[in-house]
């Protein structure tokens, strides 16, 4: 390529990013008038959020993908609201967590993630309005349910007011390069679970599997111990300065995380909704099935189905179901008022925007 040619678009370059430059910082303009309107309101807006990033990828005409302007946009949006008001978002630490990437994810660089030692106290914090919002993990494609957020829905009074989708990748990480003299691998027991096949195949006879509170704890650990590997992500890997050893060793491709954004706040509909409930059942033949008749009738898809132990009594359980569609948006609402009428308990979670990105 000539000079003259590199010179050419570059200068164009310049240009553009001089007018980027001042349209963003109009957009922000506009948003912090919209944090004056909004008085001492609820500054985070989902709905609007997710409209905005949906209408970006159906007016893109590229060359960058659709995610790629959904992404740039997110951190647009992260930064006007951070004008508007700060957020301070509530996870399950230390630093490094897939529950901080999740987090990040959703809210963008600005909102300030604030690592907790427990899934419990991140809910205590926002339930106490010491954080606006707490990410959970609630389930994973290959492990299934996290039980100890499924059991703080039932008393939580948190709605949820949003989804993150997340891709896991687990990389096996050690201090020092190579293999040998490997004692024990640290990592979270879910972890430890969706590397199951590929640890049998690949680590050494004798190697002790260690469960800990998560896995940036797991990557802390190893950093200590020359003989000592852990199972994380790329952001644990970083942190702690380790050597990846091996990559992408989840033995489900596609292994991905749901967390739930709670804060307490409703969320309008969006045309792209999911509804959360918690329901119980009269103990009696049938019940189960009658509860769930009104969601296939009114033509509501489902999905999730969750049961767990509700802890009131032995074989007592709850039901933790996830439909397509807003509480305020038929067929879903009749769907919901029909399963009223059947339901010894029912508790609405949320209705929140669908994932975009
Ligand atoms: O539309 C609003 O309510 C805004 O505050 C603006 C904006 C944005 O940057 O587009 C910022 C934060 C909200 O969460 C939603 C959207």
């Amino acid at each position: 390529m000539s000079d003259e040619l590199l010179k050419q678009h570059r200068d164009a370059i310049d240009a553009i990013d001089a007018q980027v430059l001042d349209l963003l910082n109009q957009r922000a303009s506009h948003a912090r008038e919209i944090g004056e309107i909004k008085g001492g309101g609820v500054i985070y807006r989902p709905e609007r959020e997710a409209e905005v990033l949906r209408r970006i990828q159906s007016i893109n005409r590229g060359p960058l993908p659709d995610e790629s302007v959904a992404r740039l946009f997110r951190e647009i949006m992260s930064e006007c609201l951070a004008l508007e008001k700060p957020l301070s978002i509530a996870y399950l630490g230390p630093e490094g967590t897939f529950s901080q990437l999740a987090a990040t994810k959703h809210f963008g660089h600005a909102a300030r993630t604030v690592a907790c030692s427990s899934i419990d106290e991140a809910f205590r914090l926002v339930e106490a309005r010491t954080h606006d919002y707490v990410v959970a993990p609630v389930e994973n494609s290959t492990e299934g349910a996290v039980g100890r957020t499924l059991d703080l829905m039932v008393t939580t009074p948190l709605k949820i007011c949003g989804e993150v989708v997340l891709r896991i990748h687990h990389h096996l990480l050690r201090k020092v390069p190579g293999m040998d003299g490997i004692r024990r691998v640290y990592s979270h027991a879910q972890s430890l679970a969706q590397c199951h096949e590929w640890l049998n195949r690949q680590l050494p006879d004798g190697v002790e599997r260690v469960s800990v509170a998560s896995n940036a704890e797991a990557a802390r650990l190893a950093s200590l111990d020359e003989t000592a590997c852990a199972i994380a992500g790329q952001a644990a890997a970083e942190r702690f300065a380790l050597v990846k050893l091996a990559e992408n060793i989840e033995d489900e491709p596609n292994n991905t995380t749901r967390f739930l954004v709670l804060g307490y706040q409703d969320v309008a509909p969006t045309g792209k909704d999911r509804t959360s409930v918690i329901v119980s059942a009269p103990n009696r033949p049938g019940a189960v099935h009658e509860l769930v008749e009104p969601i296939a009738r009114y033509g509501v898809s489902m999905t999730k189905f969750e049961s767990r132990p509700s802890k009131a009594g032995l074989w007592d359980y709850v039901f933790f179901i996830d439909m397509e569609g807003h509480v305020k948006d038929a067929p879903l609402a009749d769907a919901l008022a029909a399963l009223r009428s059947r339901a010894s308990y029912v508790k609405l979670l949320g209705a929140y925007p669908q994932a975009v990105i």
